[in-house]
């Protein structure tokens, strides 16, 4: 591992991965991998998801193709140097924001959107300028391979490498010094990351998980709600880091829920949902039981037939959940739909502010005040309103979490910065020297008082006429030093 991240850092060092043409022309060869091997990356994710090749490829090729783009035709702007606002000390200077690489990057992915969360970073990574090494899940192996398979055909192989395996590789990986580590996965794993990250300073970006709240006003279109809801949370069989965890509602509202849920989830995956080829499975058996045992003891409304065999797990729907049950204490991460039950919004409010920051938080409402109100007073990485997920497909919004749910954002302009830092230039001239004479020693409390009318900069409006007599008086001095 030491010798592979040395030689990463050696690439790094040799100014290969800077050049604009050269980031511009990675990306290139990025979006032609995807396109010219569609078909094996498809079946990958099919594979190690039971998806579909349809639902693989709008779950996770088509955000990679968007990202791309989007950074081929911002790149230019992105990388540029920023002029920035000078104080009256540096008018004669030059001062920009010069956007620089950080150096070798890690990239750790999950295995429920296996692709898109190895390659939507690693947009970013390459556009900013970086050497990377992406670790992929083990858990979904078949991507994993290809990958490993693919990204050296087409990337350059000194400075973008593929590790494979499970904790004992990403281990070993951790111990050693990075610039910057994007993690994705949960919050437990989270913590290692960190903690082997301080070792070194390194920055990460943590991308974990949560209970994300999805609160479903009295005064709301419930069929729609009641649509998007079944679309969010039971796409790849509710292995969705911003699935919509657990429904809050007032009471009266849940049997109508329920009825509308299950006439969209016929709707969606007809009559015998395990023939439909949009239904997906449960990804091990770990986490097949760990999910059965959520069920255990709860009222179950709708759903709740499972197969071991397949890891088959109906789309199910729970009623009046106890919010201290098991299925209300961790984050649910498969098709099982609590409906826990508050008097209203101020309620639904307290409940979500007793508990971790979610990663995704979501209101249904007629009332965009009220869905205002929801967002100024509770917290979580991101909001989708009368929605569930779709904030993750607007590139120009940054797509992260807080508190628990983790820290830091990418996607777009926020990849790029993630894996840049955003280095401040000034560039002196040398002319008027005698200015300078403000901040030589020996210090005097006229040059203090010209010191803070020079950087303070607060005055009214009969201090901005004595300004630019001041202006004129140094600039006129400056002339007869530097020139008479
Ligand atoms: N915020 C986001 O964008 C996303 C968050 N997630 C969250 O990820 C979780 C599900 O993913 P996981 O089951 O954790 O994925 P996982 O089991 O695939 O682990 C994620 C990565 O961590 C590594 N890993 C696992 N245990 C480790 C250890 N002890 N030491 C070092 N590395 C270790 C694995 O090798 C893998 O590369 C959920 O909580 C979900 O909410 C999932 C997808 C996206
Ligand atoms: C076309 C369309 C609306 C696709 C939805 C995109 C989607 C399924 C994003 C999943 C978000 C994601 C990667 C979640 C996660 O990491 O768990």
């Amino acid at each position: 591992m030491e010798r592979q991240v040395q030689r990463l850092r050696q690439a790094f060092r040799s100014g290969r991965s800077r050049p604009l043409r050269f980031r511009m022309q990675q990306l290139e060869a990025l979006k032609r991998m995807v396109q010219e091997r569609e078909k094996d990356i498809l079946a990958a994710i099919a594979a190690d998801l039971s998806k579909s090749e349809l639902n693989a490829y709008s779950h996770e090729v088509i955000t990679i193709l968007g990202e791309i783009d989007f950074m081929l035709a911002n790149l230019p702007e992105l990388a540029s140097a920023k002029p920035a606002k000078k104080n009256l000390l540096t008018m004669l200077d030059e001062a920009y924001v010069q956007p620089e690489p950080l150096g070798v990057v890690l990239i750790i992915g999950a295995w429920n959107y296996p692709f898109v969360l190895i390659m939507q970073p690693l947009v970013g990574a390459i556009a900013a300028g970086n050497a990377v090494i992406v670790k992929p899940s083990e858990l979904s192996e078949n991507t994993a391979k290809i990958l490993a398979k693919l990204l050296p055909q087409y990337l350059d192989q000194d400075l973008y490498a593929v590790v494979n395996g499970g904790v004992a590789e990403t281990t070993e990986l951790l111990k050693q010094r990075f610039d910057h580590i994007l993690y994705t996965g949960n919050t437990a794993v989270g913590k290692i990351v960190m903690e082997a990250a301080a070792k070194h300073l390194t920055p990460v970006t943590l991308e974990l998980g949560g209970k994300s709240p999805c609160y479903i006003d009295r005064d709301c279109d419930l069929d729609i709600a009641c649509r998007r809801i079944t679309w969010g949370k039971y796409m790849n069989c509710g292995q969705t880091c911003i699935a919509p965890d657990y429904v809050l509602c007032e009471a009266s509202l849940q049997d109508r829920i329920v009825q509308k849920m299950k006439e969209t989830v016929k709707d969606f995956y007809g009559e015998n949902i395990k023939d439909s080829p949009d239904y997906e499975r449960i990804i091990n058996l770990r986490h097949f039981k760990r999910l059965q045992s959520l069920l255990e003891g709860q009222k179950i409304a709708f759903g709740g037939e499972t197969d071991e065999v397949t890891r088959y797990i109906a789309p199910t729907i729970l009623t009046d959940v106890d919010p201290n049950s098991k299925v209300m204490q961790e984050e649910i991460f498969g098709p099982i739909l609590p409906i826990v039950s508050v008097k209203n919004v101020d309620e639904a409010i307290n409940f979500i502010n007793d508990r971790e920051k979610p990663l995704a938080l979501y209101i249904f409402s007629h009332n965009n005040k009220l869905i205002k109100r929801v967002i100024d007073e509770t917290s979580s990485g991101g909001v989708t309103g009368n929605d569930v997920i779709m904030h993750f497909t607007v590139n120009s919004l940054p797509f992260g979490g807080v508190g628990a749910s983790g820290m830091g954002a990418y996607h777009g302009k926020y990849s790029f910065d993630t894996f840049s830092h955003q280095r401040p230039c000034l560039l002196k001239g040398l002319k008027g020297e005698s200015i300078n004479k403000l901040r030589y020693p020996p210090n005097s409390q006229s040059k203090l008082s010209w010191a803070k009318f020079f950087l303070l900069k607060q005055f009214n409006k009969g201090g901005l006429v004595m300004l630019m007599v001041a202006c004129l008086a140094v600039v006129a001095a400056v002339i007869v030093k530097e020139y008479l």
